[in-house]
């Protein structure tokens, strides 16, 4: 099986990560069992161990401490395996005072057990998630803390179980279990702070350097050495209070809200409120946290989240047709409003609903864990650099060995001869590296927010300096956001309209359908929702009525003959599914009907066969796809009553008619592109559109090339042929050989598929190399589904072993976002947080910002890496020769090789900025590769 298949990948691709729970059981004694909960998100505890202080170690330690001037405390500070075995005993979880968890990342830590008034309650906090210890018959283990009770009732029941809301018992016992609804944001004082980092590692080495040069006579560079590294921990200290307070800024929420409490409506601070608290929605509310509407719709606007700004529809559990069914968080989203979102508008009498999951519980909290604690990237830059200096110091203490011999020779002082062996240790390692390489970080950050793109975690700024591959979704980032109308046609299927021309009775309905099945919404007299839909309506001459009431979803009402239709209804769109639905009511024929619209391989999957042409539609969905048009498929159902559920209205359904639009590219997108191209970046689309429309579209921003020889079309494994000819080929063959080379692909979601259940085990050596040239030689993948779209980036990680970024607008493009290894989306609003990267404009030349910006992070880095070894090598050499003269440099003299030599450089070339083109090729972000380099460097020296 190929591994994006399994289970833990699985958990990667889920956009909203809701997945039951899992537990990780006992192995060690003291080892406890953890269920995890897709409340915990991207920061999973895998391990927990249970440990007991014990009074006596301490005493010992703190004894061994202030008999070692203070030395053991720092190692026991910076070590959890030695504070592990010096200060705790291990112990059964009863009995624990701490617990060492593991978390999904590899991180440990030691965290405190909770105290709390009832003994037997076990808790702690990781990283600003609960955890409870439940020791009942078949499950003792720990639980995420978060509210679940309404997990186990129905959506009949939910209304009137918390019809009168919480009551005074229940508002303490909820306060104290989950705490404030706020994503709290810890801010380190001052004194946290430099404690933490004067105990640190860096911070020792500098000690030990300064009892060295001291010992050695250079007082006054000792003593500025120290100060320049407090200086720059002080600037980090108040960089990263910066960041921290832009967070906090983005976490906060003030809002008065209503509550129903005891029964009574009240006023209170969002802060306030509690899992379980009823409270009502009002008009333009940021939402404070994850809530179940239990009355009324809601319009809302979730681009905080996903990055697409339209509005999306939530209707009550009460519209709910399963209404025996257990409440889901997963699959009832419908239902839900997440924190952070915006409340567009709402319908009916009393709009309320039931807080769920506050705090860092929610999903926007998930969020904020993870940009608190950001993933390891392994990236190879920072292990080949450790190689690397490695070498040098090898290479140091070996000149210090050849030295050794005349040292001796001219009988050097014994002390001064030790001396000199721990100064080619302290001149090798350049300590003050980190700070530099965080301040080549933070300015590039600073120039990317001035250039429009905010960008929230400084680490992916370097991975996207060795971005290879880039992957964009097409409608709304390679095309304009802008569509335009093409045209129409019947269920004919045997010419293209561009205006509205009744000629049929069909033709009659077809354009109520038109008029009728969308999600647009009017709000304060505007058409708001996807571009496609207002095209629709506006073409079809109905206008969407303002109307209160919530007997019908909306109305629309086509002015010169007084046509009105109700719409009962709305399943909205489901990119997964490829199609919307409706419930429509025609108020002059009295009649109902089911009205679906979507794209058209599904349309034709989904309606009766003897309604539709097959050859005309085949022929003229070919004719338009090749032109890169947008093709929308309508098909229809009468039906009896407003309440008919989805699939009896999705069942033999007949064909209606087609809705053709152009969706052009963006002005610069060919040009992006090309330069994307110039600089050595792979380009790909990766859409949810159709296989030839995307096809079309590549070879006008010039992804593909414009020879239809050169490009394989891969529908299915039985459906492969080459473009212009139309010849049909064995897919697996071309890709065995060495004659894919010659082609580029274009394949579908369901291609993907079935070669993906071809290779199951993909471990043959013909197998790798299938995928391998697959996964290069294909420019299009188009019908992906969202999470295919994240598959396909796991994919060209793993086998191709490259750095990936993504581009995207859509809730589509989310978790492939996510999965990359640098996302951008557009947003309007302050940031999305799906996204390390959002752009509040259109174009896409913010790629070529982020790409130029992060290779030149990289190259600073490196050339901070380089020269800074250099000078050390240098100051360490010209040190030793002077030693064999009997004579040494002075205080000034090291002050100025170190600060006034160096300090100016790496200044400089951590402010070096990008070029505005990109270079053909990457930086070199392998050290060993540049050894070349750096030799001639030294050379010139
Ligand atoms: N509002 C809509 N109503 C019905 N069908 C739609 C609607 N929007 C898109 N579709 C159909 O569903 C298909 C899949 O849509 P999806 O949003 O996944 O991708 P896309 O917008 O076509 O492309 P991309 O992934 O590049 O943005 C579309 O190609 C189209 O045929």
């Amino acid at each position: 099986m190929i591994q994006t298949k399994d289970k833990q990948e699985d958990e990667k691709f889920s956009n909203l990560n809701y997945r039951s729970r899992e537990s990780t059981c006992q192995i060690d004694s003291n080892q406890v069992c953890i269920q995890n909960s897709d409340v915990e998100g991207d920061l999973k505890v895998i391990k927990i161990e249970a440990y007991q202080l014990s009074k006596f170690k301490v005493f010992i330690s703190i004894a061994i401490t202030l008999l070692s001037c203070l030395t053991f405390g720092i190692l026991l500070k910076n070590s959890i395996k030695v504070r592990l075995r010096c200060i705790f005993n291990k112990s059964s979880v009863n009995k624990a005072t701490h617990f060492l968890i593991t978390n999904q990342d590899g991180y440990q830590q030691i965290v405190n057990r909770i105290k709390t008034k009832d003994k037997n309650k076990i808790l702690f906090i990781n990283r600003h998630m609960k955890y409870q210890y439940f020791d009942d018959f078949n499950k003792k283990s720990f639980y995420p803390v978060y509210y679940h009770q309404l997990e186990k009732q129905s959506l009949r029941d939910i209304k009137s179980i918390h019809a009168e809301g919480l009551n005074d018992h229940k508002v303490e016992a909820h306060l104290e279990k989950y705490g404030n609804c706020e994503i709290h944001i810890p801010l380190p004082s001052l004194i946290e702070y430099l404690f933490d980092n004067l105990t640190s590692v860096f911070f020792i080495f500098q000690y030990i350097s300064m009892i060295l040069w001291t010992l050695e006579g250079y007082l006054q560079f000792a003593i500025l050495m120290i100060s320049v590294s407090v200086f720059i921990t002080l600037i980090n200290y108040y960089l990263l209070k910066a960041s921290l307070n832009k967070l906090k800024k983005f976490a906060k929420i003030d809002l008065n809200v209503q509550v129903i409490r005891n029964g009574v409506q009240q006023t209170i601070d969002c802060i306030d409120l509690l899992p379980g608290d009823l409270f009502l929605f009002q008009n333009n509310m940021l939402m404070p946290c994850d809530s179940l509407l239990l009355s009324g719709d809601a319009l809302v606007n979730e681009s905080s989240l996903t990055g697409e700004s339209i509005p999306i529809p939530k209707i009550s559990i009460l519209q709910n047709q399963q209404q025996d069914d257990l409440f889901n968080m997963e699959t009832m989203k419908n239902h839900i409003l997440y924190e952070g979102t915006k409340v567009i508008q709402i319908k009916g009498n009393q709009v309320y609903g039931i807080v769920l999951r506050t705090g860092y519980t929610s999903f926007r909290g998930q969020i904020f864990r993870s940009m608190l604690y950001p993933k390891h990237i392994s990236f190879k830059f920072y292990t080949n650099a450790t190689y690397f200096l490695l070498l040098m110091i090898v290479m140091g203490v070996t000149t210090y060995f050849v030295e050794l011999y005349f040292i001796i020779k001219i009988e050097l002082p014994t002390l001064l001869i030790v001396y000199r062996f721990f100064d080619t240790v302290t001149w090798m390692i350049p300590a003050p590296l980190p700070i530099f390489f965080s301040i080549c970080q933070t300015i590039s950050l600073i120039r990317l927010g001035i250039k429009k793109v905010l960008a929230t975690d400084p680490a992916k700024i370097v991975v996207a300096g060795d971005v290879s591959i880039m992957c964009f979704d097409k409608t709304g980032t390679l095309t304009k956001d802008q569509m335009e109308l093409y045209g129409y046609c019947d269920y004919t299927c045997k010419k293209i309209k561009e205006s509205l021309i009744v000629e049929s009775k069909q033709e009659e309905l077809l354009h109520k359908f038109f008029g009728s099945c969308h999600g647009v919404y009017l709000v304060n007299g505007v058409n708001l929702g996807d571009e496609l839909d207002i095209r629709m309506l506006e073409f079809s001459q109905f206008e969407i009525l303002p109307d209160e009431s919530t007997e019908f979803k909306f109305r629309v009402q086509r002015k010169i003959d007084n046509c009105i239709l109700n719409i009962c209804k709305v399943w909205e769109f489901e990119s997964s599914l490829q199609r919307m639905t409706v419930i429509m009511h025609d108020e002059q024929a009295q009649k109902f009907y089911g009205i679906v619209k979507g794209s058209p391989e599904k349309m034709f999957e989904m309606c009766n066969k003897d309604s539709v042409d097959e050859k005309n539609y085949n022929k003229i969905l070919n004719e338009l796809t090749n032109k890169g048009l947008r093709v929308i498929a309508v098909g229809y159902k009468e039906i009896q009553s407003k309440d008919a559920l989805r699939e009896e209205v999705e069942k033999d359904i007949q064909f209606a008619g087609l809705f053709v639009l152009k969706n052009k590219l963006k002005v610069d997108t060919a040009d992006v592109i090309q330069q994307l191209q110039n600089g050595n970046i792979l380009c790909k689309i990766i859409s949810g559109d159709n296989l030839l429309t995307t096809v079309q579209c590549a070879k006008e921003a010039r992804i593909l090339s414009n020879e239809s020889s050169n490009v394989l079309i891969f529908n299915s494994m039985s459906d492969c042929y080459v473009q212009n000819s139309q010849e049909k080929i064995d897919p697996l063959n071309i890709l065995s050989s060495q004659e894919c080379k010659k082609y580029q692909i274009g394949l579908t979601g369901k291609f993907l598929e079935e070669i993906q259940t071809h290779l199951q085990n993909g471990k043959s050596i013909i197998e790798q190399q299938i995928l391998k040239n697959l996964l290069i030689q294909t420019s299009v993948f188009s019908r992906c589904k969202p999470k295919q779209k994240a598959e396909i980036i796991y994919m060209l990680q793993s086998v191709l072993n490259e750095k990936i970024g993504m581009i995207g607008d859509g809730a589509n493009d989310c978790s492939a976002i996510k999965q990359s290894d640098m996302g951008i989306s557009f947003t309007k609003t302050d940031a999305s947080y799906s996204s390390p990267f959002s752009y509040s404009e259109t174009s896409l030349d913010c790629v070529i910002k982020i790409l130029a910006e992060g290779r030149c992070t990289l190259s600073n880095m490196i050339e901070c890496y380089k020269f800074n070894l250099a000078l050390n090598w240098v100051k360490f050499m010209s040190a030793s020769i002077l030693i064999l003269e009997l004579s040494f440099l002075s205080d000034i003299q090291v002050i100025f090789t170190n600060y006034f030599e160096y300090i100016p450089l790496l200044a400089f070339i951590s402010l070096s900025k990008p070029i505005q083109i990109l270079a053909p090729y990457r930086t070199i972000s392998n050290m060993m590769a540049q050894l070349d380099q750096l030799l001639s460097t030294y050379a010139n020296f």
